[in-house]
């Protein structure tokens, strides 16, 4: 009985909500058709800051307004627009504007939506700083995580060491082993600071000319690091939650920030924990850089690369090509997979 009661009030507050997103629907049909009925500005290009439900918030990059931003309106049959997005505009006679078209992406980064679809959260990210720390102790398990979700999407990754006021005598020569690992296959590592702000010029330098995110685990200082970057912070780094709305799954709500030196950050908290929550066995493969010679090459079509007579993985890793960290954290990333992930 109880049971019938909770469904029948989730219906009515679901029924109540899809009113309430169809009137808001409504309005928003009824002023783009004012706008688009009234003379707008010629088209422009924008650069998508964050987004509002049915609004956006624009920042123009060319003509009169450039810097300035404006809340704008979609024109209907857009693609879903996410923070990062260039778009074309126009300007209307009150401050506000239409989207008219989404100019094409080099990159996206995706999160499964609460239904499980990979959704894109941010576009046109270059560069993924992933934040270390002595404190919290790093685990290699997880770096590989986030190179792996970098290489997939296509993105640049950069280790940034932080709390380096923290090294000691005791914890350098792991520390430096397992950093030691990433530089020797190609990945930038930046030691950093932001406590004694050692190594922040040389971070400033690297966000020039490109837009960033951070990622990392909780506690290594990422809204340090960002509150030192972003001094003159355009929203508080501690209102992030807001955009989160606090306790709905919308946490993916992310938002552009310009650093003075040069550089663009999209945060969010649903960014910083952007993992890997939606790989298979496939993409953690490829997302092992220094695998990349011998993939394809194993007697067996389809080699776990486990224990297979034949295996150029194995063969590599035995003839000392392949860090045996590394694939040890490859075999615990697939161990973690779901079960029958496709091949
Ligand atoms: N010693 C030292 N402490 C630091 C440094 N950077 C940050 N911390 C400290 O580390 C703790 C965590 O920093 P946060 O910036 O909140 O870390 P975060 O990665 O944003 O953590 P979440 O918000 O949980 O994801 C705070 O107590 C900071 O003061 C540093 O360079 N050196
Ligand atoms: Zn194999």
């Amino acid at each position: 009985m109880k049971r019938q009661l909770s469904r029948r009030q989730n219906w009515r507050i679901n029924k109540i909500q899809e009113e309430r997103a169809a009137r808001a629907a409504r309005r928003e049909h009824k002023t783009l058709e004012a706008l688009e009925g009234g003379d707008l500005g010629p088209e422009q290009k924008g650069l998508v800051i964050a987004h509002f439900g049915v609004q956006i918030e624009v920042e123009a990059c060319e003509g009169e307004l450039k810097g300035q931003r404006i809340r704008c309106h979609l024109r209907a049959n857009l693609p879903a627009l996410v923070t990062g997005d260039y778009v074309v505009w126009r300007p209307g006679h009150q401050g506000d504007g239409v989207v008219v078209a989404q100019l094409p992406r080099h990159s996206e980064l995706c999160r499964p939506d609460p239904r499980g679809q990979l959704k894109p959260v941010a576009a046109n990210v270059d560069q993924i700083l992933i934040v270390v720390a002595p404190l919290p102790e790093p685990h290699a398990n997880l770096i590989d995580r986030y190179l792996v979700a970098a290489e997939h999407a296509g993105i640049r990754p950069l280790l940034v060491f932080n709390k380096a006021d923290l090294v000691t005598e005791d914890n350098q020569a792991s520390l430096e082993a397992l950093l030691s690992v990433y530089q020797s296959l190609g990945y930038a590592v930046l030691s950093v600071s932001a406590q004694s702000r050692t190594g922040l010029d040389q971070l400033q330098q690297s966000l020039k000319g490109c837009i960033s995110v951070f990622v990392g685990q909780s506690g290594v200082g990422k809204s340090s690091l960002v509150n030192q970057l972003l001094p003159e912070v355009q929203t508080p780094v501690g209102a992030l939650s807001e955009f989160s709305g606090k306790g709905t799954h919308t946490t993916t709500t992310a938002r552009l920030f310009h650093f003075p030196e040069g550089g663009d950050l999209i945060d969010s908290p649903g960014i910083r924990e952007f993992a890997l929550s939606h790989i298979d066995r496939q993409i953690v493969t490829e997302g092992f850089v220094e695998f990349r010679p011998w993939l394809g090459r194993c007697r067996f079509r389809d080699c776990q690369h486990q224990h297979e007579p034949g295996c150029a993985l194995l063969g590599a890793l035995a003839e000392g090509h392949i860090d045996p960290k590394r694939m040890e954290s490859y075999r615990a990333i697939i161990h973690s997979l779901p079960v029958n992930t496709s091949y």
